[in-house]
């Protein structure tokens, strides 16, 4: 196969990962940039260019696309998805997948598990939005934060209050949660491949914190989960439509609830943590499924 990888930094481990994990087993595999592609949109024949050469012969096409470049590289992928080449993830769901209040309407429409989760536009709801998630303690999130950075714990209606006011005060979308304390600041990253669990890891955040973001000083684990979760995160990721994904869950005392999906999950925590190739189950997957000119939406979505 010949497959084009499109990322923005080449040295990453996850991409020299899957770099050398197709390379192994026969494959070409080119690392894109894909802020530097550009293409005639409007031709009736869909092509991409990348230092001033078309892009040509590529059976399958690995997005990896951070979150800061969802549109434009979402953009590029579906050229890919119009020309035929067969999409890891399709771009459909990975636009999906970045809208975390979409997201989580799609997991609640499929009876996935989910933490009470309440959104509000007018700080005139205040009152109402705490009351609806339960009250204090609650979780209060930034809808665009990442890395754990703008998650806050309220234990009390008057601190989550006061939180509400100030991220409002800079204008930025929130979720208001029930705080899952039974978690005992632990999640668990369950990874998809091809509806299957190919690996799980339990994430603990440092000594006080809970917030079990390995970026926030927490420590990875292997961990065998239960068939519960198990059948909850190909579930999630159904409902994602994503082919490969990480689903992050938590351990509440009525099961496993899902905290989101992300559909370009990181490899070097993971595969450090369990021992398990999974940029080699990423790769062998795409040998099943690739073939010119199958792809679902065809660019559609
Ligand atoms: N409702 C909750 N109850 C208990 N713990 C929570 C809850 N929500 C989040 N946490 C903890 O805080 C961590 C960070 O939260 P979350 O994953 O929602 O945000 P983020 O990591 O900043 O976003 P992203 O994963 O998109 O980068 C989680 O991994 C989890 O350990
Ligand atoms: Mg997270
Ligand atoms: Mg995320």
């Amino acid at each position: 196969m010949k497959i084009a990888m499109l990322a923005r930094n080449a040295n990453l481990y996850t991409h020299q990962r899957l770099k050398s994990a197709a390379e192994e087993r026969g494959h070409e595999l080119d690392i894109i940039n894909t802020l530097r592609c550009y293409m005639n949109i409007a031709s009736r024949r869909p092509e991409v260019y990348y230092n001033g050469e078309k892009l040509t012969g590529y059976d399958a096409v690995i997005p990896r696309i951070g979150a800061s470049v969802t549109y434009y590289g979402t953009a590029v992928l579906r050229q890919f998805e119009m020309m035929g080449v067969f999409p890891l993830n399709e771009s459909v769901a990975i636009g999906r997948s970045r809208d975390k209040l979409r997201s989580m309407q799609l997991l609640a429409r499929d009876g996935i598990g989910l933490p009470v989760t309440t959104f509000a536009h007018d700080p005139k709801q205040t009152d109402e939005v705490l009351k609806l998630a339960g009250g204090a303690p609650l979780v209060i999130k930034l809808l665009e934060g990442t890395q754990g950075i703008g998650v806050v714990l309220a234990d009390s209606d008057r601190s989550a209050t006061s939180v509400i006011e100030a991220f409002r005060g800079v204008k930025v979308n929130i979720l208001v949660q029930e705080f899952i304390k039974e978690a005992g600041g632990t999640d668990i990253r369950a990874l998809v491949v091809g509806g299957k669990v190919v690996a799980a890891m339990q994430r603990t955040g440092a000594e006080g914190d809970f917030r079990s973001n390995l970026h926030r000083g927490g420590s990875a684990k292997p961990i065998k989960i239960s068939p519960e979760e198990r059948s909850t995160a190909i579930r999630a990721a159904k409902a994602m439509g994503l082919n490969v994904c990480g689903v992050d869950m938590l351990r509440a005392n009525h099961g496993p609830v899902v905290m989101e999906v992300n559909s370009s999950p990181g490899l070097e925590g993971v595969e450090k943590a369990t021992g398990i190739d999974i940029a080699g189950k990423i790769i062998e997957f795409l040998e099943k499924k690739a073939k010119p000119g199958k792809t679902k939406t065809k660019g559609k979505g």
